[in-house]
């Protein structure tokens, strides 16, 4: 069964160190959460793996093919960006037979959610419904490994939810790299939690860790 492997990611912006050597792996069949306060550099660590963003120094590898850039990754990473990134003027079904391939396309076409979308354009939908279709584009997209920027931002609750089990569904086929400031969500959903600070990625077992690490005040804690 393929992994993504990904080690020794250096990045500095304008000589600031953003990533100092970051080791990370998923196996197909896992869900890995990545939590971090905001600027620790979750997603310049995702475009990295991905290939949009050009490390200093970085080891990407799916089982034993090199990853040396995006065109190395095609059909076997795909990333969902923090912003929405689908295209306007296009009404939704068309861009589901856009993005996906023809196999995939049914599940979609058929969502309870998206049903009603099918017919509106792109920039005509809330951002929570703008996000329930990204969410859906990507996991049901051929790439082996998916990489999730933010997915439960701005969708209520029951969205949210709904966002978990879909991903769940897909995960026998598919290794899941998902960040979220709802870490509540993070950690119903992901196999196992890292948490990137100062340019280094720690292994978190439970919310109390979080808290340890200043992520979110302990007036929010409830075990
Ligand atoms: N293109 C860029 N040029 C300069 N600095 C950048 C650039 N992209 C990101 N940074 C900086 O790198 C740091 C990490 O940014 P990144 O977007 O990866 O953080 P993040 O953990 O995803 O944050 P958030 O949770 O707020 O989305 C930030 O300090 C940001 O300002």
């Amino acid at each position: 069964m393929n992994s993504l492997h990904v080690d020794n990611v250096v990045k500095s912006f304008n000589g600031k160190v953003i990533l100092s050597d970051v080791f990370l792996s998923c196996q197909k069949g896992e869900i890995k959460g990545l939590i971090g306060r905001n600027g620790s550099g979750k997603s310049t660590l995702l475009k990295i793996i991905f290939g949009t963003v050009r490390a200093d120094s970085k080891f990407v590898r799916i089982g034993d093919k090199v990853i040396k850039n995006i065109t190395y990754g095609r059909n076997l990473i795909n990333y969902m960006p923090q912003d929405s990134f689908l295209p306007n003027n296009i009404s939704i079904k068309d861009l589901i037979n856009l993005f996906l391939h023809k196999e995939n396309r049914k599940s979609v076409l058929e969502d309870d959610y998206i049903r009603p979308l099918l017919n509106k354009k792109n920039q005509a939908l809330s951002a929570g419904e703008r996000r329930i279709i990204e969410v859906l584009l990507l996991i049901n997209s051929n790439a082996e490994f998916i990489l999730l920027d933010e997915p439960f931002n701005g969708v209520s609750p029951i969205v949210g939810d709904y966002i978990i089990d879909c991903i769940k569904k897909m995960k026998s086929s598919k290794g899941f790299i998902v960040t979220d400031h709802d870490y509540e969500r993070v950690m119903s959903l992901a196999d196992s939690i890292v948490y990137l600070q100062n340019g280094y990625l720690k292994k978190i077992n439970n919310k109390s860790e979080l808290l340890k690490l200043g992520y979110f005040p302990e007036t929010q804690f409830i075990s």
